[in-house]
């Protein structure tokens, strides 16, 4: 398979230091080549611009949203790169930065395939618009308003109009929901599969209603998107919003050897790596590992 690897170096969504490094470090820590175990073709197309702002410039375009502007520029671009990368045939593989390039990638796939499904693994839903957000950071908000739900300037990212329908969007493994975003998943009767729900019925079985409801489904594209964070405080603290009681490293690897062993997954985001936050770059180690396994797996 071709692979087009394209890095991220955000960190305004989490307006947290460190999590701009990721790309850099996992690089460092022979991203390449390990994804080239897997047999793979691998282009890295480097890191997207990210321009500097200063601090003191992150609520100059809204007073509820910080680095409004610079994220929407940002995920412009990502999304025509991984638009660019589908047209080319290659695999986007997008890795952050924080989660906020979501926006970006989403909307890449969404312009490339008629109907898209976007499977979340995260502790977070990230489905917080202004009016909801407790935080005011963007990487809160990304899946909302890929699903046309916030401010215009984020849901007209890269084109005007909803990315992903609310009835393809499935979330696995969330266990810190803010209370806007509790009410929003009642709402449009989200497909939200919470670590409880997912601890009582079992992460195959629910793995498996996932990949059935998708093939049930008119979709053409299927991106899943990775937060670290979805794995066990323990395991992660190099990642800037940690939770305990998550996914350990081999429930984390048999949810990639499900979904990408279906076949139907065309592209990734891996994100919320914190390198400053890391202790013995153990963080770092786990996502190696576990790219490794992405790879020997697709
Ligand atoms: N991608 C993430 N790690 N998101 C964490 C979001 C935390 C919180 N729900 C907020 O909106 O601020
Ligand atoms: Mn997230
Ligand atoms: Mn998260």
């Amino acid at each position: 398979m071709n692979v087009n690897l394209i890095g991220v170096p955000i960190n305004y969504g989490c307006d947290k230091e460190g999590a701009q490094y990721g790309p850099t470090k996992l690089r460092e820590n022979n991203i390449v080549e390990v994804m080239k175990r897997g047999g793979h073709q691998i282009y890295d197309l480097g890191d997207i611009d990210v321009p500097f702002i200063c601090q003191e410039d992150k609520y100059a375009c809204h007073e509820k949203m910080k680095y409004l502007s610079p994220i929407a520029e940002i995920n412009t671009n990502l999304a025509h790169e991984v638009y660019c990368s589908l047209s080319g045939k290659s695999f986007p593989f997008v890795i952050g930065g924080d989660h906020a390039l979501g926006l970006g990638s989403i909307a890449g796939c969404s312009k490339y395939f008629k109907e898209i499904a976007v499977i979340w693994v995260d502790a977070h839903g990230d489905i917080n618009s202004y009016e909801t957000s407790p935080s005011g950071n963007i990487h809160g908000m990304p899946l909302a308003a890929s699903m046309g739900i916030g401010h215009p300037i984020l849901t007209n990212v890269y084109f005007e109009g909803t990315k992903v329908k609310p009835e393809n969007v499935y979330i696995v493994g969330a266990r810190d929901l803010d209370q806007g975003e509790i009410e929003l998943a009642k709402k449009l009767n989200l497909n939200l599969y919470t670590i409880d729900i997912v601890k009582n019925r079992g992460l195959e079985n629910v793995i498996i209603e996932i990949i059935n409801k998708i093939k049930d489904s008119n979709v053409n594209g299927v991106h899943l998107s990775f937060d670290i964070d979805v794995l066990d405080k323990s395991i992660v603290p190099g990642t800037g919003t940690a939770v305990d009681n998550g996914f350990n490293v081999e429930e984390g690897k048999f949810l990639f050897d499900k979904f990408l062993g279906e076949g139907f997954i065309t592209s990734m985001d891996f994100v919320e790596l914190n390198p400053k936050l890391d202790v013995d770059d153990r963080t770092t180690k786990v996502c190696i590992e576990m790219i490794d396994h992405i790879f020997k797996t697709i």
